[in-house]
């Protein structure tokens, strides 16, 4: 999996690699100046640039220094460049300053090379000019905003509106070097204004600001760099984002001569039914997703008069009633119990959550909470409850980590990855907090972030097809964050094959395109 760092742990991996391994600020931003000279000319399928006209607008930071270095590629390559300065020359200072006196050079020799030392001396020239890529170099990891929406202040403003102007009304493509500016590349959150980019090619190693928040809008498509910051100055990265191979690998094939209880046995406890109505289809869905996703035996404790529906829906699936003895028998024997979708919210479902988790038949199993079982936590306030239960996962949305927590579901959406890692450690616990991205965070653990999956999950029932492939990869052997982590990763990816249409995908496309989604790695592995 690749490291996902916040700006702070950028620079110190750019530190490292300049204090601790003797590689030099000048080689890096060469290295960084080349790659996005080699992703662009990707992006435009061409061989080279020459004849073509680019227009870079250069901060007074290394963000800047990289521009600069991608000015004298082009020109090199045979392209035009004009060059908007935003601050009086020499502000930069170290690499990037170095880099700036080779262009200076560079425009004695004639070469089709316009240095504009302000934006207001470009405005009159660049407007007129049509450009086939505007490139934004004015600020990186070393933006700081003082609150999300804080205004830019000038001359960076006025830098952004001029590539966002460009980007309304030509042809022109914008590319962001490490970050569109204006983007807290920690946060995600986007100061007024910020760049809208076509792509984005970040140094080194991908940035949480560009996964969170406004950072995919602004950034289009994220392309890492690889420039000589070796790997293991990210090792010790707060987050990692999860990708096909890890989803892979853990998922166990069943091995030649296992039998059906040995591939995975889950008990799902789901579903509602009352005189005035049903909740039973967020039970049909989970159920069939952990059928879907291999599971080897899958019982599913429900009201007695919806057993006949989840007979015909899923027949794969024992049915038993709410019995508690009956219950009980079933939890002993499963392997990782996943309660809560459509229970409902009624206080005899409260007093039934409650009752199930002070039993050590549950508890001391793989524990998955979901849907209305979050909401009788948060109603009987059971939260203290999770902190002594060996392995647990809660996979709450937004408003249900905010009711779980006692916040709005405002102070979730402000920094999701602080509430879903504070709420892990408080508790010792597992949080998947779904949303894009889906966060998983573990007690004192990294944080995994998955982007796999669209829009096309955004319908009702997708979230209960979720916790239904987590419990089935727990069952199977994995531990719940990685079950939690693998399966968030084919729920998105089942979600992209569900249709070509993500308009039309409904949460039992999602689910009846779990096969595929699993199938589609190990052709990939092989
Ligand atoms: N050795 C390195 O550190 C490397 C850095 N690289 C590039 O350098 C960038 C980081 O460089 P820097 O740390 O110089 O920072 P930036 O180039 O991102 O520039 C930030 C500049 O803007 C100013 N600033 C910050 N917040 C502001 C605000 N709200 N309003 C107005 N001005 C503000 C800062 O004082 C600073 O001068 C990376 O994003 C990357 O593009 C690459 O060249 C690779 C190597
Ligand atoms: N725009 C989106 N992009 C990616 N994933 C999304 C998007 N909208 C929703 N999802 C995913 O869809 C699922 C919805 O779950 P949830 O809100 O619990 O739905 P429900 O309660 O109806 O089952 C989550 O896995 C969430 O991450
Ligand atoms: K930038």
């Amino acid at each position: 999996m690749q490291p996902v760092l916040t700006a702070i742990e950028m620079q110190q991996a750019d530190s490292a690699a300049i204090e601790k391994l003797h590689i030099s600020p000048i080689c890096l931003m060469e290295l960084a100046g080349k790659e996005c000279i080699g992703y662009m000319l990707e992006k435009l399928s061409l061989e080279s640039p020459e004849g073509l006209q680019f227009l870079i607008v250069a901060g007074k930071g290394n963000n800047g220094g990289d521009g600069f270095v991608i000015a004298r590629h082009l020109l090199n390559l045979g392209a035009a460049v004009d060059l908007v300065l935003l601050y009086p020359e020499g502000a930069a200072g170290g690499a990037a300053e170095a880099n700036m006196s080779i262009l200076r050079a560079y425009e004695e020799e004639g070469l089709p090379l316009r240095i504009f030392n302000s934006i207001e001396e470009a405005i009159p020239f660049v407007s007129e000019q049509e450009y086939s890529v505007t490139i934004d170099a004015m600020t990186g990891t070393g933006l700081r905003l003082e609150a999300p929406g804080a205004p830019l202040l000038s001359p960076l403003a006025e830098g952004v509106e001029l590539l966002n102007a460009l980007h309304e009304r030509s042809e022109a493509l914008c590319m962001a070097v490490d970050i569109p500016t204006g983007l807290d590349a920690t946060s995600g959150h986007a100061a007024m204004p910020a760049v809208t980019a076509d792509f984005t090619i970040t140094m080194g190693f991908m940035k949480t600001g560009l996964l969170l928040q406004d950072g995919p809008e602004l950034c289009g498509e994220v392309h890492v760099a690889e420039i000589s910051i070796p790997g293991f100055l990210a090792e010790d990265a707060g987050a990692f984002l999860i990708d096909e191979s890890f989803a892979a690998e853990h998922f166990a094939l069943r091995s030649e001569g296992s039998a059906k209880h040995m591939n995975g046995k889950v008990l799902i406890i789901a579903g509602s039914s009352t005189g005035e109505s049903s909740m039973g289809g967020a039970a049909l869905l989970a159920a069939g997703a952990a059928v879907k996703t291999g599971a080897g035996y899958v019982a599913v404790s429900i009201p007695p008069s919806l057993a006949a529906t989840l007979h015909i829906a899923v027949p794969e699936a024992i049915v038993i009633g709410r019995d508690m003895d009956s219950l009980m028998e079933k939890a002993r024997w499963s392997e990782a119990i996943l309660i809560g979708p459509g229970l409902g919210r009624s206080p005899e479902s409260i007093d039934l959550v409650r009752a199930l988790l002070s039993h050590p038949d549950i508890f001391e199993k793989k524990l998955i909470l979901d849907a209305d079982a979050l909401y009788a936590i948060a109603e009987a306030g059971l939260q203290n409850v999770l902190s002594a239960m060996p392995e647990v996962l809660i996979t709450p949305h937004y408003g249900e980590l905010a009711r779980l927590t006692g916040t709005d579901a405002g102070s979730v959406t402000k920094d999701p990855l602080a509430a879903a890692t504070r709420f892990a450690d408080t508790y010792s616990t597992t949080v998947l907090l779904k949303g894009r991205p889906t966060i998983i965070a573990k007690e004192s653990g990294p944080v995994l972030l998955n982007t796999s999956g669209t829009e096309a999950l955004a319908t009702a029932g997708t979230g209960d097809v979720l916790s239904g492939m987590v419990a089935a990869l727990a069952a199977k052997g994995e531990c719940l964050p990685e079950a939690a982590a693998a399966a968030a990763w084919f729920h998105g990816r089942a979600g992209d094959l569900a249709s070509d249409v993500s308009s039309l995908v409904s949460a039992s496309m999602v689910r009846d395109a779990i096969p595929s989604a699993i199938e589609e790695m190990f052709d990939f592995e092989d």
